[in-house]
């Protein structure tokens, strides 16, 4: 059996949402984000090694919320690092040696369907990546320094999401780099070893929470998961 892992990247701050608790920890529909995002992946396969990244001084923080919540799911915590990358490589340095495949996933993407997550693994595992994208909905327009905008053929675009899933060999060589300003995910951080990544299709909800309004949103969307069952 292929023994997986899966990092959930949540180390960072949540500048753009605002306020007192970062988004990571709010409860939409009454459960904290991380709890909902972990659970996804826990019922994709409960022997998945489920690693969460956080910035090291919530650990107690975090520690204490899932006393509070009842929250049994095992996972193991490491410590986030300055940005989205060096979140990803600390996770990916504490892998187990026998891990060969692993699945990135932003910590604040809840509403990631099992299904995406169990395709990217059989992907990633015949083709080195499977990294989730949608098509877009609206017309797009590329903008030049001159101020002047133009039409683009939206068919050749995807709005990239998580999960980013990989052969642990390959993607722990590409990380192995000095950080470039495009790493904006982990697609390009394979793609700059010149090898290509393969596309799936993720899920319209799977949402990144960024900003307030994403809040709102999310428990939209919770709530017609429940009355979806
Ligand atoms: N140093 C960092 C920065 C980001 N992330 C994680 O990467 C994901 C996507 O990042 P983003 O939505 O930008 O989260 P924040 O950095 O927290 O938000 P902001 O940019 O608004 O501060 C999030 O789950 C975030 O916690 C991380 O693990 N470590
Ligand atoms: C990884 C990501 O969610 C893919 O869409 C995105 O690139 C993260 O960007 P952010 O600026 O760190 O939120």
């Amino acid at each position: 059996m292929t023994k997986k892992a899966a990092i959930l990247v949540a180390g960072g701050r949540g500048s753009r949402m605002g306020g007192p608790v970062a988004k990571q920890y709010l409860p939409v529909a009454g459960e904290p984000v991380l709890m909902r995002t972990l659970s996804v992946f826990y019922h994709v396969d409960p022997a998945i090694d489920l690693i969460l990244v956080l910035p090291q001084n919530d650990f107690l923080y975090w520690k204490e919320l899932c006393k509070d919540y009842q929250f049994t799911i095992p996972h193991r915590l490491v410590a986030g690092g300055n940005s989205r990358f060096q979140s990803v490589r600390n996770g990916l340095n504490s892998l187990k040696p026998e891990t060969e495949l692993v699945a990135i996933h932003d910590g604040v993407r809840p509403f990631v369907k099992q299904e995406v997550i169990e395709e990217s693994f059989e992907v990633a595992a015949r083709a080195g990546s499977a990294i989730a994208v949608i098509a877009l909905k609206d017309s797009i327009r590329k903008l030049r320094d001159d101020g002047k905008s133009f039409y683009e053929e939206r068919q050749y675009f995807r709005l990239v999401q998580t999960p980013q899933t990989f052969l642990v060999e390959k993607i722990k060589k590409a990380f192995a780099v000095t950080e470039l300003q495009q790493f904006t995910d982990d697609a390009t951080v394979y793609e700059n070893q010149g090898w290509q990544v393969t596309l799936i299709s993720g899920n319209a909800e799977n949402i990144k929470i960024t900003t307030p309004e994403d809040m709102d949103y999310a428990e939209f969307i919770a709530a017609k998961q429940l009355s979806d069952r």
